[in-house]
């Protein structure tokens, strides 16, 4: 009896091992041919003749031969998939060394999961198929294209390398734009500014990129613009960058003396991409060439507010921010058609220094919270010395090594432009700052081009620059930062 019992357990415990090697074998046989992935498919071909399927086609171009924005963005979302590893033909390419991108081939199948429901995409040669069930549908769909936006939009920002545009003087409107990488190291955290001042523009900002229902809600083309006002180095252009770098958008150096004409200028415009900064410098001196007291340009100033709010920058596709720079202090000066609101819907001054601005860019540059020269330099301010951030900086970069050799030039300089000769020069720059044209150059049309060019622009700023150290004292008549639209 007790024998029987004990090979019976012997005869189970052989039986249990057999099959489990067996099974385990099996397994491994499976998985290391091809007969799980048959398997699988014939499941997946049972399953997909018992439901009924829509397909959908997402093709490249649009029937005008434009192309179309959802194929890309599901470009992007699908190569995001973890089930993209899965397919059975995958090319692979490098562009860094460590990186390596997995690129769909042709006819590949991939599938995707969403909020329960089981989805396939096909990669065509010029399009892209989903296939869908048909009960699934009306549930899903909305939703997950929506999802695939929002997927492919975050890719994009991260991936984004930023590039900045210009203009080339030759060629058809259509192919005027010349990119070059966009490697501007300024940020909002060197920017020196009030700090109060900062943290609103970076919420306007962030409230600007998520606002894209509430613009279209209200019928309006999803964009910003801001005038940036201030006398020479104050930081207008380095804000613009930093800016770029905040939103991750590229930027485009629209020149205005290299348009011809209103409609070059629109044709440019059509060109420019969504999420990117359409930066107008100098627009004082642009309008007055326009208004034909200084040398001319093609556009007109009707021509310019067309472009800043016209129906055609809905054309050229939304999340656009427009950056108009004027050199001077006085932005009263400028068209009011211009300042209209809803036209520029923010207005940032940017003054010279005051003593807690020099302070911030003595930290920035030399290290320094606090030194023996502080208060001499305070003094100075406050009996009405000026100096723009970009004298400021320009010293205390050559003086770096010896901070209170820095200051001390500093110092010199506030001197300089609070002494009498100083304040004459100083109207003498007053006349080359204020919004009234400079004289043209002898040969300026010629080499411009288009009306007077962007040399003369430049050599301007440089005689500006000659009496930089000597600027027109900051007028605060208004303050800081004046928003038109509310955020
Ligand atoms: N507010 C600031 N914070 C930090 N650096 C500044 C600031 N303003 C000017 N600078 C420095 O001065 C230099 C010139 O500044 P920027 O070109 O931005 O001035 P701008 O206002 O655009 O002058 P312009 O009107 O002549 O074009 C930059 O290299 C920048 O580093
Ligand atoms: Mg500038």
């Amino acid at each position: 009896m007790f024998f029987s019992l004990f090979s019976m357990i012997k005869i189970l415990v052989f039986t249990l091992a057999s099959v489990s090697t067996l099974f385990y074998l099996g397994r491994w046989f499976l998985h290391r041919t091809a007969l799980i992935h048959l398997a699988r498919k014939w499941a997946e071909w049972i399953e997909d003749r018992i439901h009924v399927h829509q397909q959908l086609t997402v093709p490249q171009f649009n029937p005008h031969g434009h192309p179309n924005l959802l194929f890309r963005k599901v470009q992007l979302y699908l190569h995001s998939l973890p089930s993209l590893q899965d397919s059975d033909f995958i090319n692979l390419f490098s562009s860094h060394p460590n990186h390596i991108l997995l690129h769909l081939d042709h006819h590949q199948l991939v599938r995707d999961s969403f909020l329960g429901a089981s989805l396939t995409w096909t990669t065509g040669d010029r399009s892209f198929l989903l296939r869908i069930k048909k009960k699934d549908k009306r549930r899903i769909l909305r939703p997950y294209l929506q999802h695939i936006h929002t997927v492919a939009d975050d890719i994009d920002q991260r991936r984004k390398e930023l590039h900045l545009c210009y203009m080339d003087s030759a060629g058809a409107a259509s192919s005027r734009w010349r990119s070059t990488p966009f490697l501007h190291p300024s940020t909002f955290d060197t920017l020196v500014m009030d700090p109060d001042l900062k943290t609103r523009i970076k919420s306007d900002l962030d409230t600007f990129l998520k606002s894209e229902h509430y613009y279209h809600k209200l019928g309006r083309v999803w964009k910003r613009s801001y005038l940036l006002y201030g006398p020479s180095g104050t930081g207008k252009s380095s804000f613009i960058a930093a800016m770029a770098n905040y939103l991750s958008f590229d930027v485009y150096d629209l020149n205005l003396s290299r348009v011809s004409d209103d409609s070059d200028l629109k044709m440019l415009l059509l060109q420019i991409t969504p999420k990117s900064i359409v930066v107008v410098e100098d627009l004082d001196f642009f309008l007055s060439s326009a208004s034909g007291t200084g040398p001319n340009s093609g556009v007109t100033v009707s021509g310019l507010l067309n472009f800043m709010d016209g129906i055609s920058n809905s054309c050229s596709g939304d999340e656009k921010i427009m950056v108009f720079t004027v050199s001077n202090d006085r932005k009263e000066d400028l068209e009011p058609a211009m300042l209209r609101p809803g036209r520029i819907d923010v207005h940032i001054h940017f003054p010279l220094c005051d003593f807690n601005s020099f302070k911030s860019l003595a930290s920035n540059y030399l290290g320094l919270k606090e030194h023996k020269l502080f208060p001499q330099v305070e003094e100075m301010f406050q009996s009405g010395a000026t100096i723009s951030p970009a004298e400021i900086g320009e010293l205390m970069l050559v003086h770096r090594s010896s901070p209170s050799r820095a200051l001390k030039s500093v110092i010199t300089a506030l001197q300089s432009s609070s002494s009498p000769a100083g304040k004459n020069l100083r109207s003498r720059s007053d006349e080359s700052t204020s919004s009234s044209p400079l004289p043209p150059l002898p040969g300026s049309a010629e080499r411009g081009g288009v009306g007077v060019g962007w040399k003369d622009t430049a050599t301007a700023k440089e005689f500006r620059k000659l009496y930089g150290i000597l600027r027109l004292r900051s007028s605060k008549k208004s303050g800081p930062y004046d928003q038109d639209s509310v955020l």
